[in-house]
């Protein structure tokens, strides 16, 4: 490294430290060593070491003005790729001398005192990817951001900024945030990627996804002859529509009360179906699910079928209907009800709307899927269908799920690398199980991401809603990941699934939250590997906490094998499982020596 370098990051770090009243214990960052020969604290470079690429000086007790002298000097500006000064005191604004850092693609000053309007020159950075200016006190205006096409973050939560929020293009955001400010005007769109949790605590914004509807302005004379041709359009459709509707409904209208008998969530106090009048009679729970499914061959079944778990040990299916039930989620494809039986007993009610599979099928699948069991998949108790609603009751698990704990508040439990290892070998076993038990009857999971990982009471992992998604509903990796050359890949679920699994291990490594869809984070990572910049990608916890580089990577490689876009390069779920446990034998091998 140059000596004009050298000598501007020393001054630099000096000017920073020497504001804070105690001189910060830092190696190296002397003007007789070298930054990148002898590793100055937070200093990273080229693998050549000789340039500096990134400086991450975060939590250092840094303070006073932040100086941007090190975009004097040219090599070093053109170098520069990553500026991180995170949770330290720096005051004052960031100069408009910033911009000289042309490079520049990540700068992150949350946290600090700083403040002013962000300076209009940080509009011309146009490599930058990501932008945190969190919990300070900045003021004003944005600069025009939006010029930059590349930006993927933009996290700006606390700060006193106002104005318009500039036209991001959303698409191509992992992360924005801009709640508790004093935004207004209108939310551009963000076609549903961001929620209100994004821009809450900003009065003057409105329009979707905050409640707040903006004001209108008045139509122009363009906008009423176009509406007058859609208004005379949509009068024929509405026709059309209402037609249908008024057919559909007396149909719907005359299955009505039995659909509702048997929704457990209604909470009726209908008489029960024949099943349950059999339960009561004293027949055991397997003899009822053979008579059910056998002698329920009408379009709609009014019972619920119960099957061989033992776990639903002493429960009518009465129980059910009358106990209070919670709503837990409504997802995708349906809604999760927490019950609580009159005698103790907590249950996970499903239930699925529009899947169209038939009842016949939908019997067999779940009768099927009762044989294949696994300690580490939950298996259903029972279940309901009609042609409209499916229903499935599941024993409620209340350790919470893997998406909790990645995302969740802990108050300072950490999530440490060892427990993150074991559960990705233990859905890795559990899924090469599943998979090869139900490969001829094409059953895949179908719908496999981190809140359908739940932590039973040893706090293993254990999946669930196993194969609850029609096959043509669970293809929801759109063609043009998969491209066409590869449609006949595209319909195997099973293919899907170790896609799913790859995104599950990636949450894992980067502790980040899977926003919109899984490819957000699964082309993250890509692209940050495909810029040599592998180790950004790790959840800072792991790093921290000094897990083993060397096995993140390793596990990292497997997730990027198993997000590969065509189906047919992703590796088998025997190869993933077997690769993870080696992993996870060269960890519990480690830790012996260590000890
Ligand atoms: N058996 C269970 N016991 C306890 N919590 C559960 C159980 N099953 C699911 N959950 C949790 O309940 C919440 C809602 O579940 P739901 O299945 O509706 O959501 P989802 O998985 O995000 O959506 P979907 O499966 O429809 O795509 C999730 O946080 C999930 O982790």
């Amino acid at each position: 490294v140059d000596v004009d370098t050298r000598s501007i990051l020393a001054n630099f770090f000096g000017a920073l430290s020497s504001n804070n009243g105690v001189s910060t214990p830092i190696s190296g960052w002397n003007l007789t060593s070298d930054p990148c020969k002898d590793r100055w604290t937070g200093i990273f470079c080229d693998s050549k070491n000789t340039a500096v690429r990134k400086i991450y000086l975060d939590k250092m007790n840094l303070a006073g003005p932040l100086n941007v002298s090190i975009c004097y000097v040219p090599s070093l500006a053109a170098s520069l790729s990553v500026l991180s000064l995170i949770n330290n005191n720096i005051s004052g604004e960031i100069p408009e001398e910033i911009a000289n850092c042309m490079h520049l693609t990540r700068l992150y000053l949350s946290g600090n005192q700083l403040s002013g309007k962000l300076p209009q020159s940080l509009a011309r950075l146009n490599n930058l990817k990501g932008i945190g200016i969190s919990d300070n006190k900045f003021t004003g205006e944005l600069p025009d951001l939006a010029r930059i096409t590349g930006m993927e973050m933009f996290l700006a939560e606390n700060n006193q900024l106002s104005g318009k929020i500039p036209n991001f293009e959303f698409s191509n955001f992992l992360l924005f945030n801009v709640s508790f400010n004093n935004f207004s005007g209108s939310i551009p769109r963000n076609g549903g990627k961001f929620s209100v949790s994004s821009f809450m605590g900003n009065p003057g914004l409105c329009g979707p996804p905050l409640p707040n509807k903006c004001p209108k302005k008045g139509p122009s004379t363009d906008d009423i002859l176009m509406y007058s041709g859609y208004f005379i359009l949509g009068l024929a459709f509405l026709l059309f529509v209402i037609v249908k509707i008024m057919k559909r409904k007396r149909e719907e209208k005359e299955k009505i009360e039995r659909v509702n008998k048997v929704a457990a969530v209604d909470i009726s106090d209908n008489k029960l179906g024949p099943s349950s009048a059999e339960y009561k009679s004293g027949v055991s729970r397997s003899e009822i699910s053979m008579t059910s499914v056998d002698a329920d061959s009408a379009m709609v079944s009014t019972s619920l079928i119960v099957l061989t778990s033992p776990v639903i040990n002493g429960l009518k299916f009465d129980d059910l209907l009358k106990a209070p039930a919670e709503l837990l989620g409504r997802g995708k494809h349906g809604s999760l009800y927490k019950v609580i039986c009159d005698n103790g007993m907590v249950l996970a009610v499903k239930r699925i709307k529009d899947w169209t599979i038939s009842i016949n099928e939908f019997k067999l699948r779940m009768q099927r899927l009762d044989q294949v069991k696994h300690p580490n998949v939950l298996p259903a108790i029972a279940f309901y269908c009609s042609r409209k609603e499916k229903l499935l009751v599941y024993e409620y698990l209340q350790n919470g799920s893997l998406f909790r704990l990645l995302h969740g508040t802990h108050m300072g439990v950490r999530f440490e690398w060892t427990s993150r290892l074991n559960i990705a070998a233990t859905i890795a076993e559990a899924l090469a199980f599943m998979h090869q038990e139900l490969q001829e009857d094409g059953i895949a999971h179908g719908n496999l991401k981190s809140s359908n990982v739940l932590l039973n009471k040893n706090l293993e992992a254990c999946i669930t809603e196993y194969g609850l998604m029609a096959d043509e509903e669970s293809q929801s990796i759109p063609n043009n990941i998969t491209g066409p050359e590869s449609k006949a890949n595209v319909m195997n679920p099973f293919k899907e699934d170790i896609y799913r699994l790859g995104v599950i291990l990636l949450q894992l490594l980067t502790g980040k939250l899977v926003q919109n869809n899984e490819f957000d984070l699964a082309k993250w990572v890509h692209s940050v590997i495909s810029e040599e910049w592998t180790v950004e990608v790790f959840d800072r916890s792991l790093v921290q906490e000094g897990a083993s580089e060397e096995r993140m990577l390793h596990l990292l490689q497997i997730a990027i094998k198993c997000t590969k876009s065509k189906p047919e390069e992703r590796p088998s779920i025997n190869q993933v499982a077997v690769m993870i446990n080696s992993i996870k034998e060269d960890e519990e091998r480690s830790v012996v020596l260590e000890s």
